[in-house]
């Protein structure tokens, strides 16, 4: 299991199935759920099959994570643990967290993985109880909200050289997501004795901002979720267990457009990548690299051009870059709808949106093979093939 690249072949694949957690989506909590609009759930669970049988067809293993969070739940230590976590927030009062504790250990591990990922509403519950807090919520009030947000697996987890890093996620409406991937990869048998990087209770470092662009190189977008102090401490736990030798830390507009660096650049090959030209000439990387050993200092290079800074630090002579759309007005509606955010299988083969005809056009002349998929309702998250995918596993490159 793991990955040192981001296009060596991929093997293995944690994808989540578009459930129940996005019915949960209203106009009045789109916005803080981070959705754009109200998903048709159907036709989006359509898409996803689609996706996933794509990913299958090239002979990828498509594990699916409520499958592992159900068969990690088999563990009573991991019930124990899923159902004090789900109930720590402040805004239950006492007898409502006792009467939900009991409402948990009743269920089957695959009703908890339903309650922990749709989450629980004040109107399912009320009835059962008379505590403060459920007479004086409103109906559709959440008790343990719902994770709608769970469809884009990158970001909860994100495995380097052969490490599972559990991501400190930044929005409110995200923080329970790394929960459950810690719950997965500590009790889950498949995942026993892994080794693990990072987790929830660091600075903030989420997987979409995370790109291995060669072994022993990782990019790491600082914006609107990663922090600076993410950034330092992420880099901090690769040089501390020889994963990588140089971290570029990438500044990217602080802006829901830009939310992670998957969002403006992807690799489709090992010196190739597709950009968002729009940003492509003031992107700028601080290459990021141990100090003397025992010192405990990061030594910072001041910032170069990002192609420039990756060329160098990944020994090639040039990163090659490939426009998203082909002027500025469809490179912004291409980014928007995620032409950047490819799913590279191997080296020139890459999973994208089929709606971003200027991109993918642009990718085909540059020798790339482009696997459409369809994602009129699952794009409306603001994500793509790659944020949809966590790779656990991948060739290494030759
Ligand atoms: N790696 C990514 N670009 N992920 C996209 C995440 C989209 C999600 N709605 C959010 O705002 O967090």
């Amino acid at each position: 299991m793991g990955a040192t690249s981001e296009v060596g072949r991929l093997r293995t694949v944690m994808l989540h199935r578009p459930g129940p957690e996005l019915q949960r989506l209203t106009p009045r909590n789109n916005d803080r759920l981070l959705f754009d609009g109200i998903p048709w759930v159907a036709r989006a669970q359509e898409e996803h099959d689609a996706f996933a049988e794509a990913l299958r067809d090239r002979d990828v293993e498509v594990l699916y994570l409520t499958e592992l969070l159900t068969e990690a739940l088999a563990a009573p230590e991991a019930r124990e643990t899923a159902i004090d976590t789900a109930l720590s927030d402040l805004d239950l009062d006492e007898s409502l967290r006792s009467f939900l504790r009991g409402h948990l250990h009743d269920a089957t591990p695959e009703e908890l993985t339903t309650h922990l990922t749709a989450g629980i509403r004040n109107d399912e519950v009320r009835r059962f109880t008379g505590s403060l807090v459920t007479t004086l919520l409103p109906d559709d009030a959440f008790l343990v909200d719902p994770l709608p947000n769970l469809l884009f697996t990158r970001d909860s987890s994100v495995w380097v050289g052969d490490r599972v890093a559990i991501t400190s996620l930044a929005m409110p409406a995200r923080k329970r997501e790394t929960q459950l991937t810690e719950l997965i990869y500590s009790h889950h048998p498949r995942f026993a004795d892994q080794q693990r990087i990072h987790g929830h209770h660091f600075e903030y470092v989420e997987g979409g901002d995370v790109l291995l662009l060669a072994p022993g190189v990782v990019a790491v977008g600082v914006g609107e979720r990663t922090t600076p102090a993410g950034a330092d401490r992420f880099a901090r736990h690769l040089f501390a267990s020889g994963l990588a030798s140089t971290v570029l830390v990438v500044p990217i507009a602080q802006e829901r457009a830009t939310m992670h660096l998957d969002t403006v650049c992807t690799m489709v090959d090992v010196d190739k990548v597709v950009m968002y030209p729009n940003v492509a000439h003031t992107l700028a990387a601080y290459a990021v690299t141990p100090g003397d050993p025992g010192s405990g200092e990061l030594v910072v290079a001041p910032p170069e051009p990002f192609l420039v800074a990756a060329a160098k630090a990944m020994q090639i002579d040039t990163l090659h870059q490939i426009d998203t759309g082909l002027d500025p007005v469809t490179a912004e509606r291409e980014q928007w709808d995620d032409g950047n955010n490819t799913l590279a299988l191997a080296p020139r083969l890459a999973v994208a949106y089929e709606r971003n005809d200027g991109t993918n056009a642009r990718l085909e002349e540059a020798g790339i093979e482009v696997v459409r998929i369809a994602g009129s309702e699952l794009g409306s998250g603001r994500g793509g093939p790659r944020c949809m995918s966590c790779p656990i596993a991948r060739d290494p490159l030759p």
